[in-house]
């Protein structure tokens, strides 16, 4: 089987269009994976790993993959928001409260991105990545990604 392995997005967002070649699949909150259609007029739009970190864990950065069967080749676009060099992904105090207590701890966003594409991160699930790298632990966190 042919495609790309199951990750969230290390930018900050993804939007991406493909020609209808089926093959994207995402992974629901309960493990299951569905295969994503999307019609000529429409795309995808992806919340990546630092996205989530800065929303505290509001905006959930769903894990996807590409598979792959048959002759056809498949193409898509990504356009890729990536936080210049230097930018310290940092929670906004107003996105802290009792009900969302804060997740994660502020970070470079080059050093996580080194991380992730390391011997060391590609051992580390995709979603986990970033909770090794600056989790702070909280039930929440907790019920939510473990
Ligand atoms: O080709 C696709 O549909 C997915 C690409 C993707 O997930 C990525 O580049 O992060
Ligand atoms: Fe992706």
């Amino acid at each position: 089987m042919k495609g790309l392995q199951a990750h969230t997005d290390k930018q900050f967002s993804t939007i991406l269009c493909d020609d209808q070649v089926s093959g994207l699949e995402f992974e629901t909150k309960d493990g299951q994976w569905n295969k994503l259609s999307l019609s000529p007029s429409s795309f995808i739009f992806f919340v990546g790993d630092p996205l989530m970190a800065w929303s505290n864990g509001r905006m959930h950065p769903v894990k996807h993959r590409v598979m792959m069967s048959g002759e056809k080749d498949r193409y898509s676009l990504g356009a890729f928001a990536v936080p210049v060099e230097g930018t310290i992904i940092k929670t906004p105090k107003e996105l802290v409260d009792e009900e969302y207590p804060q997740i994660l701890k502020e970070f470079d966003h080059m050093d996580f991105t080194k991380l992730s594409y390391s011997e060391e991160g590609r051992a580390i699930d995709s979603a986990r990545q970033v909770f090794v790298f600056a989790g702070i632990c909280t039930l929440r966190t907790t019920s939510w990604i473990f």
